[in-house]
């Protein structure tokens, strides 16, 4: 990959981010522990939301405009397991597209300090 100085950069900007998330849905899709709990939602809409959402947190343009994580992801009983998975999905996808190992490592250091919200593990005293 490129020496690019962001992380947005180095894993393909636009054009591969957009790879990357494509390929991480169809194998959270195909995957019968993750695929029931995206049973009714608007996958175009996820699709496009999670682009501009992980965008922001690889350091490239901020432009999401969707639901907070909390909310999006409250009651749908994802788990931490669930989490984890979907997390190597992501990194599966990134590693089909090229993306170092050194990335990979960043940017799933970036993912995991979403976890409490999209599980609902929330330090209530925090
Ligand atoms: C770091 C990890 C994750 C990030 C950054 C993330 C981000 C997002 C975003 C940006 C949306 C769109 C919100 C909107 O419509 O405005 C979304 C929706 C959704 N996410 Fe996640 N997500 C993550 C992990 C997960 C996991 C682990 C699951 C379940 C296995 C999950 C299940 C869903 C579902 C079902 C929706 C659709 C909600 C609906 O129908 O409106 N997400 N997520």
């Amino acid at each position: 990959m490129s020496e690019e100085s962001e992380l947005f950069g180095r894993i393909g900007g636009t054009e591969g981010l957009s790879k990357i998330v494509d390929t991480m849905y169809e194998l959270v899709l195909a995957d019968p522990e993750l695929s029931p709990i995206f049973q009714h939602a608007d996958m175009e809409r996820v699709r496009k939301m999670q682009f501009e959402f992980l965008a922001g947190a690889f350091d490239g343009p901020l432009n999401y405009a969707g639901v907070e994580l909390t909310a999006a992801h409250r009651n749908r009983g994802i788990r931490a397991q669930h989490f984890a998975k979907f997390c190597s999905h992501f990194a599966d996808s990134a590693k089909q597209h090229g993306v170092s190992d050194r990335d990979i490592d960043n940017a799933l250091g970036r993912l995991a300090t979403f976890k409490d919200k999209i599980t609902g593990e929330m330090n209530v005293d925090g």
